[in-house]
């Protein structure tokens, strides 16, 4: 029988995240065994500088997939959105389960709704994508940043001074924390998910053949479609963390996938944004990146990258 490696970060989340897919592979009764590796990340522990100003994404994934290459570890469960739009040579998403909830969700003291908000109420958000957003909304809030995981996070929220925070619904689901925290779930039309939220990357080496037949059977096809339409239009603006950017895609019965795409100034007052309706998610994906680009994103794109000095 078959022991096999899985790499996780320490977060509770990450841990939470990865026992619950390997519960899911045992229960398919399939002749391996698992074994938890915990590794820590670049991104665990530069936690007081802003995300965009220290590489992005990539942080949390680069260690466990070079883990992955030295083959101290066989699979890694990542959420689907801190995964680079592009993943190194010989490295795979072998699997991508049934999305959790992709929405934001407003947390407030006091379950004060953001309508009802006081000008000048402080969110604490670390997303450019969240802030852009919610400043198109209500431009007279005032956003600081915040960083740390979900916990820290929440109790930052009751002792420092902010009014509200934004999170990924996803993760509060699958720690089971939305319930009791949760004062309103962000429409998606709103505020436009990131690219991959509330969906999981199973990330393998690319030759192993047998864990991908059995990451197989755990892979939903509607959520496979979504994100690679998702990820298409990431990949094409390669925006990374630089620019508020924003993509969800929903799947209907028929297949038929609907893409909506963002990418808005960090104030919130120019937005370019577009839904595209189509079977084929690399399509759309480009089509709408098409779309945007002619409107203008392109060019703030450039001009955010020019006042950051990159
Ligand atoms: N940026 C960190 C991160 N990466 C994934 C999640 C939540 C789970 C998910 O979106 O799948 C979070 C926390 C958050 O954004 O609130």
């Amino acid at each position: 029988m078959r022991k096999i490696i899985v790499g996780s970060r320490r977060s509770k989340l990450a841990l939470t995240q990865t026992n619950w897919v390997i519960d899911q592979l045992k229960n398919l009764g399939l002749p391996f065994d698992f074994e938890v590796r915990e590794i820590v990340t670049k991104g665990d522990q530069i936690l007081d500088v802003t995300l965009s100003k220290v590489g992005g994404k990539g942080l949390f994934v680069k260690e466990i997939e070079q883990a992955m290459f030295d083959r101290e570890i066989d699979m890694a469960v990542h959420s689907m959105k801190d995964m680079p739009a592009v993943l190194p040579d010989g490295l795979t998403i072998g699997c991508i389960p049934f999305r959790e909830d992709p929405r934001d969700a407003f947390i407030s003291k006091n379950h004060v709704k953001l309508s009802e908000l006081p000008a000048g109420a402080i969110v604490g958000t670390s997303s450019l994508r969240r802030s852009a957003q919610l400043l198109a909304m209500r431009p007279d809030l005032e956003i600081k940043w915040i960083r740390g995981n979900i916990d820290t996070r929440l109790a930052k929220l009751q002792h420092e001074e902010y009014d509200a925070i934004i999170l990924a619904a996803a993760g509060l689901a699958r720690m089971g924390w939305s319930q009791d925290v949760v004062t309103e779930f962000l429409d998606a039309n709103d505020c436009v998910p990131a690219v991959g939220q509330g969906a999981l990357s199973i990330e393998c080496r690319e030759d192993d053949h047998e864990l991908l037949e059995l990451l197989s059977h755990f892979t939903d096809e509607a959520t496979k479609l979504a994100v690679l339409a998702e990820r298409t239009f990431l990949h094409v603006m390669e925006g990374g963390c630089q620019v508020p950017i924003a993509g969800y895609a929903t799947v209907a019965f028929d297949n038929e996938i609907s893409l909506t795409a963002l990418i808005a100034s960090p104030d919130g007052k120019e937005i370019y944004k577009e839904r595209i309706v189509g079977k084929d998610p690399e399509v759309i994906g480009k089509e709408v990146s098409d779309r945007l680009i002619q409107q203008g994103a392109k060019a703030l794109i450039d001009r955010v990258k020019e006042e950051l000095d990159l």
